[in-house]
Formats: structure tokens, C-alpha cells, sequence
């Protein structure tokens, strides 16, 4: 809806009313298109004055409408009348601009902003561009090289910014509202002419091609296969190069492709699942709108090795007063050192002049008796942990939260070491810690709601996509990355080369492949593990089968080598010396593969980038069902957001199971089908229950997963 209203000094307000952000819905378009034609033909109207209900403007088109047939009036014509009118219009942007509702602003004759409020053209991200004249309009306004930044990106700026690149006229921190309705009545006569971005020519600099042809080579390098920003450039090649009117048409044309790309549902997918991740459920029936969480504002990191520093800044920047403790003198010094100055560094790249919450440092555990909630970050080893977790507990207040940073380890175990089972729960970070956006919430058997509810609020604070997981070896990610790790190591066995098989998945759309992924790590991570598990180390028989499934003992034997990866200058690739970045192939595991198949007679054969890619993907997505049936995720939207924010998964492809319905869920089954008689040893092939039960009932999309998991669950078929 939009409502009109006739102000005293003959100024029209057209108010968007659609909460929470006044999408352009189909009724908004059709309430503005009303509001226009009742402001052309008052006569006692005579300026115009736009703004959103409650503080907030426009949060752009309604995403929602683009899953089916569009219909109301469509946006591209109505800011063409908003321009086109005689009488001035002016935008009152408070709250945000965004996509759509940046676009009308401006169709506006001018823009009045709040300093905070958020401007920008996110249509990239959904895997659009902006096409009710965004591309057109914004290089006439702003200049080429700004246009090509932010459309691009898609990135929000401020108010502020948004004066400095001459894309608001004004700015307050006052009301931007009370700003515009006066200003409205003071223009009253003025020309309008200049003030028609579609009539004005664009500013560009002198080379132009220049300028698009480097940008498209640095597009296309981050894109990683995204169309989206590719066709962005190509419309702002045309708003450079072309009349208005030829460049509309081409900025259409762009839009329609993707519009019906796979890659714009995947990305409107994403949009979505990272809000549903929030509105977490247990099995016990206990939900994000039935918990009350409690406020943190004392916390305790312990160990501060990578994880622990990189935790610590995460909760300071959250506002947090963090006590951070660590009992090695040496690593507490060097911590010292350097976490203040990533807090610092991280605090300007987000725009603040210095962190909102502060760092101590002590080496006492006794200096955390104080604090509401503790995570611990020391060596991922089960004894020390439930050492410290039975101090902690004799330690922290009865209410203190006891959290682990454990990538995999039992919560409940640790939990029973402790007299507050309730209040333990697992914090899973990704490295580093104060940047990446992924937490996942390790739900314990004896996790109170109150806890879950209190540890997903404190990850929101901290700025991460939060996602409530089960309790089970490796929780959501990193069991499923097992079988995909797996795959890859018998795909070497087997004849392919670590690069063959990187170049294959990062033409997917990661940003590393699985081997430089684990030479970025270092192999000794994998290699601890499988330690502990007793998969190998001393008096393990030296098969290729162990624990009754096939193994390979390929990574063990480079540890073994001393081949850890980028810290040793050695592992699947070569470095330039230890710590090195840029990975060079090394013949040195040419020979070492034709020696290890060579002892296991195994003959090396050519291997398709379409086998590389379904033995690894698919492995991982059938772990991925695997975990549904089981409970430990609440929808595919968890899993899929754990991987686009944790793992490095394309975000245009949307995710593991989104991918897997794309590809059509019958096809899936009947590549790990084939892959499974072939290897039949390969556990992880199996096809997964859930997985069949989804194909038997006509694979239903995505969003309906959730529904038949829940009803086979009641009829226990799961
Ligand atoms: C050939 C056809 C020509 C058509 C041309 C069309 C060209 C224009 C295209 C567009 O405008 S695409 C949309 C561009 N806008 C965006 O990408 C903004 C998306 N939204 C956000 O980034 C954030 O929601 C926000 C606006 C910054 C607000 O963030 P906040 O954290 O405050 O709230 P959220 O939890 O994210 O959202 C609340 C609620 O609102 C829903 N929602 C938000 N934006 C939209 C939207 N544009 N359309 C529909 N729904 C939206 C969001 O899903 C949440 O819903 P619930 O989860 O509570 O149900």
C-alpha cells in the first residue's frame, strides 16, 4: 500500500506502508501509481514529497514476487511518471534505500538523506541488477566508477557516503522527513530539467573502455562464475556508451537472463535461508519465539591460540568486556601483542575509531570466576578439555555459560564433566574467528533452551549467521566435508592429480579446491584425528581398509613425509619456503602417487572432471540428507547456509541441497547408485533413506523438505 496525504504548503506525502521494509510489492506499486496521478491532478498540489512508513524508506522490489508470474504495475514506467512530473519530487530517505527503493529515489527530483541510513543496489547479490533504471541512472548521477562499485558489489553505504558521491543532495541527523517536506515547499517553481537523471548524459571519464575492461577482468576473477556482476558491467557499459533509451533496453535484456538463471533462485534461496537459520527449533519443541535468551556482556575466551585471539576480537567488537586467558607464557606475550592490534584493524574496517567492548589478558583460569560465559578455544583434545571443564565448573558462577570451540568433539561428554549440563553448549567458530560469518551452535543433549536461545543471540551481536546444529562427530560441516576429503583421496588413488581435482571443484565455484584447502589448514589436523580414532599410528595395519571401509592412507603417509603443507612449504603443492601462498605443483607427488599405487597395485586411469565433481559433491550431499534423517539439522536452509558462510560453497549455486535439488533429486540417487556398486566398500555412497523417501514422493522442492521430514519422522519411516 502507499497512502496520500495533502500537507499545509501544498506538498503531496506519499508514505510506502508495507512493513518491515515497504517492499515494492505489487499493492505498494499500485498505491504509488494512485498517489502520482491524484498529485498530477490536484491542482492544489505542488511539490511531492516520498518516504516509507516507520523510519524506513524502501528495502527495494518484494523478493517474494519473483518466485511466480509478476503482476501489478510494473516499476520501470512509474519512475518514469515520478520523473516525468512537472511538480518537484523529492525522496525522504530515513532507515534504507535499497535495491528498488534506491531506483525510485532516483525517479525523484531530489534525495534527502539521514546520516545512517543504508543506500545501495544489492540486486547482484540476488542475482539481478538493477533494472528499473539503477544501471542508467546511477552513472549519470554519480559518475561510471562509482556506479561500477556499487553495483557490483551491491554493497550499503551510509547517508554520508552517499552525499560525498553526489548521490543524496542533502543529509541530517535530524528527521530527513521533517528536512524534505520543508525543502519540498522551497523549490516550488524551480526548473526541472537537471534534475531528470534519464536526460542528463552520463559521467564517464575519457577511457571508457579502458576503464570497463579492467573492471570486467577483476569481476569476472572474484565472480567465480557468477553471472550477475558480469552482466552488471555489460548494462553500465551501456549507460556509458548508449542513449538512455538503447540502454534501458539493453539493461532489460540483461536482466531477463538472469532473471530466469538457476543462479538468481539459488541467490533469492540464500537470501532466504540465512533469515530461516534464525528461527531456530530443537527436537524438544523449544523455538527462537518461545526462549527467552539473557543479555552477555562479561565473557571469557580460554586458550589463545589462531582460534581464541580471533574469538576474543569477535566478542570486543560485539561489545563485550572479555577476559582472555591463556597458561603458556610464551603464547599469552605474543597474544598480547597482537590481538589488540586486530581488534584495532578490524574496527576500522567496519568504520568504528576504536572497538566498543575491551581485552584483558591474564594466565589464571581463577580471573574467570566473574564473567556470565566462557568459551573455551584450547588444542582439540578430549582429555584436556574435560579437564578444564570440570575446573570451570568449580570455578564460574552457577549461572556462567560453558561454551567449547570444539570442531567435533562431544558436547554431551563434556557437559556430564561438568554440574551444569543445562548451560553447556558448543560454539563452533571458523577460522579466523573475527571474520567469518558462520557459527555453528552445538546443541547438546542437556543444552537448555535458555542457553541455545542466549548463544544464537550472542553470535547475532557478533555479526555471524548462526546455526543451530545436533550433537554428532564433526556436527553438520565438517561431517559431511569427511566423505567429500574422502572422495578426493581416492580419486588420487585412483589416477587423478591433487590439482586436477582442485581445478574441477574450483571451476564449481569454490575458492579453493580440497587440496590447497588442505595445505592451507595443514595436513596434521586430519591427521590428529584419524590419530585419536585409531584410523592410524603406530601397530595400525597399513591397508587401504581399516574399521571394516575402505581408507586411504595417502594424507598419513605426507604427514608422515613431513609434508604438513603451507607451514612446512610442502604438502600437495610446493611453496616458495615454509609459510609460503602461491602453490606450484610438485613432481615430487607425481612420484609419490605412481610409488604408492605402484605397491597397491593399483592402476592409475584417466578420470572426467563429471566423475571428479559427482563423487565429491554428491558424497557430501547424501551426508547431507544423512543428517536430516538424523535430526541433527532442522531444514536444508541450515546445512546450505553453513556451507555458502562456512565453507567456501558458491553462493550463486545456493548450497549442498539446494544444489542437489537443481540437479533433481532422482539424479543424485541414481549417480551414488552407480558410484556405490563400483566402490562398493564406500560407505558414504549409500544412498541415504531420506534421499529415496524424497524421490519416491516426486522430489517436492526445497522449501517443502522440512514438512516431509517432520510427517515421516511422526510415521517413523525415517
Ligand atoms: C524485469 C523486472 C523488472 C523489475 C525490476 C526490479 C528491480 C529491483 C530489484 C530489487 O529491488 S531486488 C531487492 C533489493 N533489496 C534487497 O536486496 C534488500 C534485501 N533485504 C535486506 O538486505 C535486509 O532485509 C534489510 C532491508 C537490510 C533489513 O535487514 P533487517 O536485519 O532489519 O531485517 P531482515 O531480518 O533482513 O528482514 C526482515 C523481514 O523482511 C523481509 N525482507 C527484507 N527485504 C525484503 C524484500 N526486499 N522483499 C521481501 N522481503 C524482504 C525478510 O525476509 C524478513 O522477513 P521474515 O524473515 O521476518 O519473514
Amino acid at each position: 500500500m502507499a497512502t496520500f496525504s495533502l500537507l499545509p504548503g501544498s506538498v503531496a506525502l506519499i508514505t510506502l506502508t508495507n512493513p518491515p521494509v515497504n517492499a515494492l510489492s505489487a499493492a505498494v506499486r499500485a498505491g504509488i501509481v494512485q498517489a502520482v496521478q491524484r498529485s498530477v491532478e490536484d491542482p492544489k498540489v505542488k511539490s511531492v514529497v516520498i518516504c516509507g512508513q516507520n523510519g524506513r524508506f524502501c528495502g527495494g522490489a518484494d523478493i517474494r514476487e519473483f518466485a511466480g508470474p509478476m503482476s501489478g504495475p510494473p516499476l520501470v514506467p512509474l519512475i518514469h511518471a515520478i520523473e516525468a512530473l512537472d511538480k518537484p519530487v523529492v525522496a525522504a530517505i530515513e532507515g534504507l534505500a535499497l535495491g528498488g527503493g534506491l531506483e525510485l529515489a532516483l525517479g525523484c527530483h531530489y534525495r534527502i538523506a539521514h546520516t545512517t541510513a543504508l543506500l545501495g543496489l544489492p540486486e547482484v547479490t540476488l542475482g539481478l541488477l538493477p533494472a528499473a533504471g539503477g544501471t542508467q541512472r546511477l552513472p549519470r548521477l554519480a559518475g561510471l566508477p562509482a556506479a561500477l562499485d556499487l553495483i557490483t558489489t551491491g554493497r550499503h553505504i551510509s547517508g554520508t557516503e552517499a552525499l560525498e558521491l553526489g548521490i543524496v543532495d542533502q543529509v541530517t541527523d535530524g528527521s530527513a522527513l521533517d528536512i524534505a517536506l520543508e525543502f519540498a515547499k522551497s523549490i516550488v517553481g524551480r526548473p526541472l530539467n537537471t534534475r531528470r537523471l534519464s536526460t542528463l548524459p552520463c559521467r564517464c571519464p575519457t577511457d571508457i573502455d579502458n576503464l570497463l575492461d579492467r573492471f570486467m577482468v577483476q569481476v569476472r576473477q572474484r565472480a567465480r562464475g557468477a553471472l550477475a556482476p558480469v552482466a552488471c558491467v555489460g548494462a553500465l557499459r551501456a549507460a556509458a556508451t548508449l542513449p538512455y533509451a538503447q540502454g534501458l533496453r539493453k539493461e532489460r535484456e540483461l536482466m531477463d537472463t538472469l532473471f530466469n538463471s538457476g543462479q538468481a533462485r539459488a541467490l533469492q534461496y540464500a537470501f532466504f535461508s540465512q533469515r530461516v537459520v534464525g528461527k531456530w527449533t530443537l527436537p524438544s519443541g523449544a523455538r527462537w519465539d518461545n526462549t527467552t535468551s539473557r543479555t552477555i556482556s562479561t565473557a571469557a575466551v580460554i586458550g589463545l591460540g589462531t582460534m581464541g585471539r580471533g574469538i576474543a576480537v569477535a566478542l570486543a567488537l560485539a561489545g563485550m568486556s572479555v577476559v582472555a586467558v591463556e597458561t603458556q607464557e610464551k603464547q599469552l606475550s605474543e597474544a598480547r601483542q597482537m590481538v589488540p592490534a586486530m581488534l584495532q584493524r578490524e574496527a576500522g574496517r567496519r568504520g568504528l575509531d576504536t572497538a566498543p567492548g575491551v581485552i584483558s589478558f591474564c594466565s589464571s583460569l581463577q580471573d574467570v570466576s566473574e564473567v556470565e560465559l566462557v568459551i573455551e578455544a584450547v588444542f582439540e583434545d578430549m582429555a584436556l578439555k574435560l579437564q578444564l571443564f570440570r575446573q570451570l565448573s568449580a570455578v564460574c558462577k552457577p549461572d556462567t555459560l560453558l561454551c567449547s570451540n570444539t570442531s567435533g568433539l562431544d558436547i554431551d561428554q563434556l557437559a556430564a564433566a561438568t554440574q551444569r549440563p543445562g548451560l553447556v553448549v558448543g560454539m563452533h567458530f571458523f577460522a579466523p574467528a573475527h571474520i567469518m560469518k558462520l557459527l555453528e551452535v552445538v546443541c547438546g543433549t542437556r543444552s537448555s533452551p535458555e542457553t541455545v536461545a542466549t548463544v544464537m543471540q550472542l553470535g547475532k551481536r557478533m555479526g555471524k549467521v548462526s546455526v543451530a546444529v545436533g550433537n554428532c562427530p564433526g556436527f553438520v560441516g565438517n561431517r559431511m566435508l569427511k566423505p567429500y576429503t574422502e572422495q578426493a583421496n581416492f580419486l588420487l588413488e585412483e589416477g587423478a592429480m591433487p590439482e586436477q581435482v582442485d581445478k574441477v571443484l574450483e571451476e564449481f565455484g569454490f575458492p579453493m579446491g580440497v587440496f590447497r584447502m588442505s595445505d592451507l589448514s595443514g595436513l596434521d589436523v586430519g591427521w590428529r584425528i584419524r590419530k585419536a580414532a585409531g584410523l592410524t599410528g603406530p601397530g595400525v595395519e597399513p591397508t587401504r581398509t581399516r574399521q571394516g571401509r575402505r581408507y586411504s592412507p595417502l594424507p598419513d603417509q605426507m604427514c608422515e613425509a613431513g609434508r604438513l603443507g603451507q607451514k612446512t612449504g610442502r604438502g600437495w603443492y610446493q611453496y616458495d619456503g615454509p609459510g609460503g601462498r602461491v602453490a606450484r605443483s610438485d613432481p615430487w607427488v607425481q612420484t609419490f602417487l605412481d610409488a604408492y599405487r605402484a605397491r597397491h597395485n593399483l592402476a592409475a586411469r584417466v578420470i572426467a572432471a563429471e566423475e571428479i565433481l559427482e563423487r565429491c559433491l554428491y558424497s557430501l550431499i547424501n551426508e547431507g540428507f544423512k543428517i536430516l534423517q538424523d535430526g541433527m539439522a532442522a531444514g536444508p536452509e541450515d546445512i546450505d547456509a553453513i556451507y555458502v558462510f562456512g565453507y567456501g560453497w558458491p553462493r550463486h549455486r545456493g548450497g549442498p541441497m539446494f544444489h542437489a535439488g537443481q540437479v533433481g533429486l532422482a539424479r543424485v540417487l541414481e549417480k551414488l547408485e552407480h558410484y556405490q556398486q563400483l566402490h562398493p566398500d564406500v560407505a558414504p555412497m549409500k544412498p541415504s533413506m531420506l534421499l529415496r523417501r524424497l524421490v519416491a514422493a516426486g522430489s517436492p522442492p526445497i522449501q517443502k523438505w522440512r514438512e516431509l521430514i517432520h510427517r515421516e519422522r511422526v510415521h517413523s519411516q525415517l
